[in-house]
C-alpha cells in the first residue's frame, strides 16, 4: 500500500510545483494519474518512487512513514519500486550494452549471480532478442531501449511499478507491447501500478482507476 498524504514538493525554496496532494495506491491496484503537461505529475511520481524528497507531507509504504529519499532510503524500500521514465535515453547509461543496463539493479544490490537467469526470463517478456541485448543504446531504437528500461524496472521483482509517460515516445504497437508486459508482470506477481500520463484513453483502458490531477488539488 502506497499513501501520499498532503505532499508538497518542488525544486526551489518556496516555489512548490506540487501542493498538498494526496493519493493512495492499494496493494495490486493500478492507478492512472492524468494531467496536462507541466502540472507536476512527474514530480509527484518521483516523490512516490522515493526519488525526490518532498518539502512537506507524508509518504507511507505499507503503513510505515518514509523518512529518507534517494540513495538514503533503506534498500528494502528503494527496491520495492520499479520505475520507467518517458525518455529512455536520459535514463540509460550510453556505455552499457542492454544486457548490462537491465542487470544494473541486480549488480548494485549484490545479486550479480542472478543476472544470466533473470536476463533469460525477462528478454522474451519485454520482446528483446539476443542480438539486441549485446548492443549499446545508440545502436537500438527508442522503443527497443524502452523495452530494456522496462526489463530493468522489473529485474528486482518490485511490488510497485511507477510508469511515468512510459509509452509517450513510442508507436502504437510498441506501446501496446509494453503495457501488455507490465500487465503480465502484475498478473503474475500482484504488483501495484502508478501510471502517469496525459493520454486519457490509454490510462482508462490500462488502469483500474484514473485520477485527474485537477481533482487532487
Ligand atoms: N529538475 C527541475 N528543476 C526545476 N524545475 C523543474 C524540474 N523538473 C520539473 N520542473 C518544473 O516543475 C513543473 C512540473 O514539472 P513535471 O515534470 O512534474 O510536470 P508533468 O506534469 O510531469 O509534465 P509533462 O507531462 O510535460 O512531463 C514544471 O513547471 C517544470 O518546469
Amino acid at each position: 500500500m502506497l499513501e501520499l498524504r498532503s505532499i508538497t514538493a518542488g525544486y526551489a525554496r518556496n516555489a512548490p510545483v506540487v501542493r498538498d496532494v494526496s493519493l493512495t495506491v492499494a496493494p495490486g491496484e493500478s492507478v492512472g494519474l492524468l494531467g496536462p503537461s507541466g502540472c507536476g505529475k512527474s514530480t509527484l511520481a518521483r516523490v512516490a518512487a522515493l526519488l525526490h524528497r518532498p518539502d512537506s507531507g507524508t509518504l507511507l509504504l505499507d503503513g510505515e512513514p518514509v523518512r529518507r529519499w534517494r540513495h538514503r532510503a533503506p534498500r528494502e524500500k528503494r527496491t520495492a519500486f520499479g520505475v520507467v521514465f518517458q525518455q529512455a535515453r536520459l535514463s540509460a547509461d550510453p556505455r552499457l550494452p542492454l544486457t548490462d543496463l537491465i542487470a544494473e539493479p541486480l549488480r548494485a544490490t549484490g545479486r550479480g549471480d542472478e543476472v544470466p537467469g533473470r536476463i533469460a526470463e525477462l528478454a522474451p517478456v519485454v520482446g528483446l532478442t539476443s542480438d539486441l541485448l549485446t548492443r549499446r543504446p545508440h545502436e537500438v531504437s527508442d522503443g527497443q531501449l524502452q523495452r530494456a528500461c522496462l526489463a530493468r524496472a522489473l529485474v528486482l521483482r518490485p511490488r510497485l511499478l511507477v510508469c511515468d509517460e512510459m509509452t509517450a515516445m513510442l508507436d502504437a504497437s510498441t506501446a501496446a507491447a509494453l503495457v501488455a508486459a507490465v500487465e503480465d508482470y502484475r498478473a503474475a506477481t500482484g504488483a501495484a501500478l502508478l501510471a502517469v500520463g496525459h493520454d486519457r484513453t490509454l490510462l482508462r483502458r490500462w488502469c483500474d482507476r484514473t485520477v485527474a490531477w485537477d481533482s487532487l488539488i
